[in-house]
Order: C-alpha cells, then structure tokens, then sequence
C-alpha cells in the first residue's frame, strides 16, 4: 500500500512539496496501526474463547446476565478389638431414613451454608458467554458431586470450574433430595448452558445419604458419574457439629451429643454428624444401582495436600483433558488451605469463603478415641468396596 501512494506522486507532474498533504498517515504509522488493530483482534478472540466456558463467574457481568445461570486392601474387613463391631451388620442392612438428613436438627438450620446459595459461586452466564453459547443448551448433568457433607465439596467444585470443559452449577439444586416433584425439566433449567464437548456438573451432599437418591439418578442416566469426596469421619463430624456451633451457639457438646449412653460407651447413630459418615453403609445402597467404575472416591485429606493430584484423578475420571495442574494452586498461609491463583472467569487469586475452613473446637480426646474406635470397622469395609485405603485408622 505504501508503494502503491509513492508511485502515484509521479503521474501528478508535480513537485512533491506542491501536493496537498497527505490525508492517510504515513506509511510505517498506518503498519503500525494495523499492527495494533490485528493484535486487538487477536486479544478480544482470546478473550472471547476463554469467557465461553467460565464469564459465568465475572461479577461485573452478571447484572447483565440473561440465564439461571492409596493402597489397594483387598483383606477382608477386621474389626478393631474393642471396637463396636456388632453394629456393623446391622447397621450396614439397615435402610437409611427418608432424606435421614432432613429430618435431623442440624438439617433444619440448613446443612447448605451461606456460601452455596452465595455469588461467590455464580451459575449465571455472562452476556458473553451466552452470545457465544448461542448454540448452546442447558444440559442435565452428567457427573455429580454427591457427597459428603463437609468432606471438601466445594473446594472440589470450585478447583474443577477451572477447567474450560466444566461447566457448574454454582448453589447446590438438592433436586434428588428436596426437589424431586419439581421435574427434571426443572432441574434442567437449574443448569448453565454448555457448548458441544463441555460437561455439566452440580453438587449436593446431601444425596450421599438419601435413600431415593440412588435410584431417582439412575433414572435420569445409569451413566451418571458419580464423585464422592471423603474424610475422616471422627473430623467430619467435628466440622458438621462445627458449622451447627456456629449457627446455634447454645447447642450441647460435641462430647454430650456423641453418646446415648456415655457411660456404657454407646454412640448415638442417630446423631447426623455420626450417621453421615458410616460411609459404607450409604455406599452399599449407591452400588445397587451404579457399577462402582461410574463411582469416583476422592481423599479429602489429599485435596488439601495435594489438590493438584486429587484434581488429575478427577480429570481422568470425567474424560477431560488435564489441564488443572499444580500451576493453578498456592498454599495461603493466612488461610493455611490451598487457593487458587486464578478463579473461574477472574484475574485473582481465590480462596474459599470463611465458612470453610473454621477452627474446631478442642474435643476431649476419649471421646475422639472412643469413635475412632467406633468408624474403624465401617472405614474398613470402606476401603475394602471402594479398593482403597484411605489411611483414617
Ligand atoms: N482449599 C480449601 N479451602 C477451604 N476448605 C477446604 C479446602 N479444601 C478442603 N476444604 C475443606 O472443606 C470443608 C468443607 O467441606 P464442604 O465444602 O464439603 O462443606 S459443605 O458440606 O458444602 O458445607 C472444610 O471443612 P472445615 O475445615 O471443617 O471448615 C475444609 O476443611
């Protein structure tokens, strides 16, 4: 172009000071501006691709959103001596309680906490992301978190956001527990609108322990994966009872709460936080209906140590690409748990909420004793189904 304006100055028969002044910039500006114009193209591309998957987490344009937006044990199980074995059978072929959880005081006061309905976990597609998601549609899911109550839930959702192919739910539905005869056309609506490729994930933990959950997912698709995320039970139970602490300053003990009869050393099984983690027993009720290969177990104890290996397993479990590696984490002191270095849709590094995370209050060490002693034989046959040893004992 630029030879093209010097060889037309001769065909003018004029000396080059007598024409008028050149209206376009010269030469090396207007490369330079086309230079810049391309790379502003290139930029908002970029932009564009990387929002297609996870604007729904930009706050600033969610006003504008238009949508809802390990070792292998193959022994058999051996119960502990001293322990209470004898609940074991039992309690293993007894049936869980209908939404056992909704019918236990901690459950009244909500076991979701502030943080799940809250906007730190959005669900609502940017103007962007639904512009490009135009051809997009709102999915049932086809992998669910399902359990366990305060074993690293969110902090696993909020890690697998990341990924472009991952498209969340930000509250928890509780559709299979609490919603059931609203439809699956209604659960459907709940859900952020995914392109060709990307899968579309929620998370309730309460399903781990209702009874109809088991069946009511099979139902939408036997090929549901399933994610659990477990912990110690003895520090599961100390963090359930720890949220309800801190909602309703005025409960009883922990130590009080554990027993029905101290003195006779019988733990109340009644008591949600103790029930929520006999974990084999609610497991024996999901492999009735799922093959455990659609069932993936994650530590929740490695999700806090090695979030980074924890979220290779899960990657691998959902079919995607490995794209979350230890680059996205960092140890924050202050939080003393590990953040990430960029959120979903964000430029900042993200920690968890306050509510996760608390500081547990100090529990006498015999009672802790004492349900160490009781979940062993539980723990035992957990690992044994699950073909893992999660190292609790
Ligand atoms: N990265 C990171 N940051 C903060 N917290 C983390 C993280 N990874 C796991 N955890 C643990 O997650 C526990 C809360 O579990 P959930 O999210 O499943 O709780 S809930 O059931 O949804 O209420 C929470 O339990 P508490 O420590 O008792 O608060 C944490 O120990």
């Amino acid at each position: 172009m630029g030879q093209r304006l010097s060889s037309s100055r001769p065909c003018l028969h004029a000396p080059s000071w007598l024409l008028p002044q050149p209206q376009a910039p010269p030469p090396p500006v207007r490369r330079r501006l086309a230079l810049l114009f391309a790379m502003l193209c290139v930029w908002l591309y970029m932009f564009l691709y990387s929002c297609a998957g996870s604007c729904a987490a930009a706050p600033g344009l969610l006003l504008l959103g238009s949508g809802s937006g390990s070792r292998a044990v193959h022994d058999p199980p051996a119960p502990a001596p001293g322990s209470d074995h004898r609940a074991l059978p039992k309690l293993l072929f007894q049936t869980v309680p209908t939404t056992p959880l909704a019918a236990a005081p901690e459950r009244a006061e909500g076991a979701t906490s502030p943080e799940e309905q809250s906007p730190e976990a959005p669900d609502s597609p940017s103007p962007i992301s639904s512009f490009l998601s135009g051809s997009g549609s709102k999915q049932l899911p086809q992998a669910i978190i399902i359990g366990v109550k305060k074993g690293g839930t969110r902090a696993l959702l909020e890690f697998l956001r990341v990924h472009p192919d991952v498209r969340a739910v930000g509250a928890e539905p509780h559709f299979f527990d609490r919603s059931y005869d609203k439809g699956l056309a209604w659960y459907r609506d709940l859900m952020p609108r995914t392109l060709d490729g990307q899968i579309t994930m929620e998370k309730t933990p309460s399903y781990f322990v209702t009874r109809e959950a088991p069946a009511r997912i099979s139902a939408m698709s036997k090929d549901t994966k399933l994610i659990v995320v477990v912990r110690d039970p003895v520090t599961r139970a100390i963090s359930d009872y720890t949220q309800t602490l801190s909602k309703r300053p005025d409960i009883p003990t922990f130590e009080s709460l554990t027993f029905r009869n101290r003195s006779a050393g019988l733990i109340d099984t009644s008591w949600s936080a103790i029930q929520i983690g006999i974990y084999a027993k609610h497991l024996e009720l999901w492999l009735r209906h799922f093959p455990r290969r659609q069932m993936l177990f994650v530590s929740g104890e490695r999700l806090i140590s090695d979030p980074a290996g924890e979220l290779g397993r899960v990657q691998d479990f959902l079919g995607l690409k490995r794209i979350i590696t230890d680059k996205h984490f960092y140890f924050n002191k202050t939080k003393g748990f590990p953040c990430l270095k960029k959120a979903e849709g964000s430029s900042k590094p993200h920690c968890l909420g306050k509510t996760k995370g608390r500081t547990h209050p100090d529990i006498d060490p015999d009672v802790v004793r004492r349900l160490r002693d009781f979940y062993r034989p539980f723990n035992r046959k957990f690992y044994q189904m699950t073909g893992h040893d999660f190292g609790w004992d």
